[in-house]
């Protein structure tokens, strides 16, 4: 009878808890943030225009809500620079992406509908819709918005668009009461059914269910939309760009490709691209196709070699953001070579430039300029070599030389510039500031901007210590493992922090943001480095008197997922607590259900795992990798831990996570499991995000007072 009582009082108290922390989650989950931003030139000298796109959650609907917000940016004498803003944003309903032209006088809008819906392009004037056409999926399918192969370009004329879309469907087989159908018959009687087809490799997490990426070029007069031809159909493309022309020559696209049948492995397979910039790549050209009525007469004037396509980029494993200069004398690329090279999934980049010339034709024979380096050790806080994760388009100060970029510094997201002659790189962001810096555009040479250790951890204290004794702690681990958390503003983390948390973020040695020494010092050790990496982390901060040793729990997902795990097993008196989303927690059992099994192998056995990579592991990789899980620790642990799991993950698939939460469970081990029937690896649809951070709120907050 008591312990019934006793189970009723901690029912309601955990009801409380959800109650008032839901409440105070909602407030950040609100919180809008700026995806992307313009400016336009106004007639007036010192004024211009900037529109931003901003999106916010719609819980109830489970989307993201877009919406754009334009102000006059107006720079005053003493050179200081104002923004009045617009006093209402304006929604952008079903609108996929925006791209303004080059001269800021048109904005093209794609839509992308479901259900086989035609994909529809508007073309719009400073007051009016100019222009709406609809592509029907015989053309092709979505086009590409995911920020990778995603490739919008206008040319300087503004009257064709280049771009990515899924390819047209492939036609499936067509069978009736008496059997197959050939294809072409017209015989609509309704005693038939379309078969599945060949099964077609997708490029893994995220990409489910998405036909190959294809280039097309639209004339927005007259809505004639062609496919680019002469592309093998073992290349991916995307990220295309018009190369600059002279008036009265041949117009050329300039585009990255992925191939799925080349590539160290030398596997005819598509290996999960999304956070891997391993995967070889290189930058290709081909003459833009003509539209009608040129079309035709083109077509006769030319020898076939004047239509072939040319790879710029040989001589590198890795090129891709591909970027001309003003002039159009310059292609500014970044390349990952240093991943593909090793095998690593994210390494240090590097920048080159190849001279181009407007009049001739491309070569493939192309001289590739080294700019900037992979840096291996940075020396006292010097320079630790790029790791950006995007371009802007128009990254160029008015000398035509600078370019300005983002990257990532120690923990810190710094604006940097670099002088595409020399190579020089400056930090311009203020070298002081402990805050993360991210460009959002240029406007002239003004940037707009939101705000010998071989690692570090950002601490952040919820500020209400009472008497001198320390609020519990959450250590915060981020995945990859090669990737990195910076000093910027998280909405999930400023909710943990206002439950009263303090905060311990590592960036174990292999993080980016270090130099690329530190980053390849990690294959081959994880499970055992990374995890004294964040236990030297905690106890410095014990050391400091910012942790209470008896209140500390831990947080990660997927290789943070991996350390947290880790962590419960090998130190189990340790940790109050624990949460974990899409854990890896058996290798063994990742490496034959995820999209990138190459990465069990070069993350368990070192870079040379690149070359034992195989469909087929032999048992004694099988056993290296058990032995590196946390699975094989999982006898020890006791810490109550929560497991929030998206179905729909290719990357580490649900079973890993669901094998290990199981057996915990078996053992008698307090665990609570939540899946997302439909998400992915990042568990982001806005009501799955809603739901995991308040559960792990409540979880902490019932174990880790
Ligand atoms: C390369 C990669 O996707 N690794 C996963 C195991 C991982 O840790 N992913 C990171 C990006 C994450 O935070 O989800």
């Amino acid at each position: 009878m008591a312990q019934k009582e006793a189970l009723a009082v901690s029912d309601a108290t955990v009801e409380e808890e959800y109650a008032s922390q839901s409440k105070l989650l909602l407030e950040f989950i609100n919180i809008p943030s700026i995806d992307k931003a313009w400016t336009f030139k106004s007639d007036k000298g010192n004024v211009s225009q900037a529109m931003v796109s901003i999106s916010q959650a719609n819980l109830l609907a489970n989307k993201k809500r877009k919406y754009i917000l334009s102000a006059h940016i107006s720079e005053e004498s003493n050179h200081s620079v104002s923004f009045q803003w617009a006093t209402f944003p304006v929604e952008m309903a079903g609108v996929s992406v925006i791209v303004p032209s080059p001269s800021g006088s048109k904005l093209l809008l794609v839509k992308n509908q479901e259900n086989g819906l035609p994909t529809q392009f508007e073309i719009w004037s400073s007051s009016q819709l100019q222009k709406e056409i609809h592509i029907p999926q015989s053309i092709h399918g979505s086009v590409y918005t995911d920020g990778w192969f995603e490739g919008i370009s206008w040319n300087s004329n503004e009257t064709r668009v280049a771009y990515v879309a899924e390819e047209p469907s492939q036609s499936k087989p067509v069978f009736d009461g008496s059997g197959y159908k050939k294809e072409g018959s017209v015989d609509k009687d309704c005693g038939s059914w379309k078969g599945q087809g060949d099964w077609e490799e997708t490029w893994g997490e995220t990409y489910s269910g998405k036909r190959q990426p294809a280039l097309f070029v639209i004339d927005i007069y007259s809505g004639d939309v062609r496919a680019v031809e002469g592309i093998e159909k073992s290349l991916s493309v995307g990220q295309v760009v018009w190369a600059p022309s002279t008036q009265g020559s041949h117009q050329y696209l300039v585009f990255v490709g992925w191939s799925s049948e080349t590539g160290p492995q030398k596997v005819a397979r598509k290996l999960g691209i999304k956070y891997c910039y391993n995967r070889p790549c290189a930058l290709y050209t081909i003459r833009a196709p003509v539209h009608e009525p040129e079309a035709e007469l083109s077509l006769k004037n030319n020898a076939a070699e004047d239509f072939a396509l040319v790879n710029l980029t040989q001589g590198i494993s890795s090129a891709f953001f591909p970027v001309f200069s003003l002039d159009g004398k310059f292609l500014v690329f970044l390349s990952a070579k240093s991943a593909v090279d090793t095998g690593v999934h994210c390494a240090t980049e590097s920048l080159h430039r190849i001279d181009w010339s407007i009049d001739g034709k491309p070569c493939p024979s192309s001289n590739i300029v080294d700019l900037v380096p992979v840096v291996m050790c940075a020396e006292d806080g010097a320079f630790p070599g790029l790791y950006c994760s995007s371009l802007l388009n128009k990254p160029w100060l008015s000398d035509g030389c600078t370019m300005i970029l983002s990257s990532v510094w120690g923990s810190i997201r710094v604006i940097l510039s670099v002088d595409v002659l020399s190579g020089k790189v400056s930090r311009i962001s203020p070298a002081d500031s402990c805050s993360s810096w991210n460009v959002l555009t240029l406007d002239g040479d003004n940037i707009i901007a939101g705000a010998k250790n071989p690692f570090e951890a950002i601490y952040v204290s919820s500020n209400s210590q009472e008497h001198g004794s320390c609020n519990p702690v959450i250590v915060i681990l981020h995945g990859g493992p090669h990737s990195v958390s910076v000093t910027s503003f998280s909405k999930p983390l400023a909710f943990l922090s206002s439950i009263g948390y303090n905060l311990l973020i590592v960036n174990y040695r292999g993080s980016l943001g270090f130099g690329e020494e530190a980053l390849q010092s990690l294959p081959g050790k994880v499970g055992s480095q990374d995890v004294s990496d964040v236990l030297t982390a905690i106890d410095h901060a014990i050391e400091m008197g910012l942790v209470d040793p008896s209140k500390i729990a831990v947080l990660g997902g997927s290789h943070g997922g991996f350390l947290t795990t880790h962590l419960i097993g090998q130190e189990p008196d340790r940790f109050a607590a624990a949460a974990a989303r899409n854990p890896v927690c058996n290798l063994a059992l990742m490496t034959g259900t995820t999209d990138i099994p190459d990465w069990c192998f070069v993350e368990a056995c070192g870079t040379e795992g690149k070359n034992y990579f195989t469909e087929a592991p032999l048992v004694e990789h099988i056993n290296l990798f058990y032995s590196k899980s946390p699975v094989s620790y999982l006898s020890k642990v006791k810490t109550p831990t929560l497991f929030l799991l998206g179905a729909q993950d290719l990357r580490v698939p649900v079973s890993n996570g669901l094998q290990y939460a199981r057996a915990l469970k078996e053992k008698g081990t307090k665990v609570k499991i939540i899946v997302f029937p439909n998400d992915v690896h990042a568990i982001d649809r806005p009501q799955s995000d809603f739901e995991s951070f308040l559960n792990i709120g409540v979880w902490f907050k019932k174990y880790c007072k």
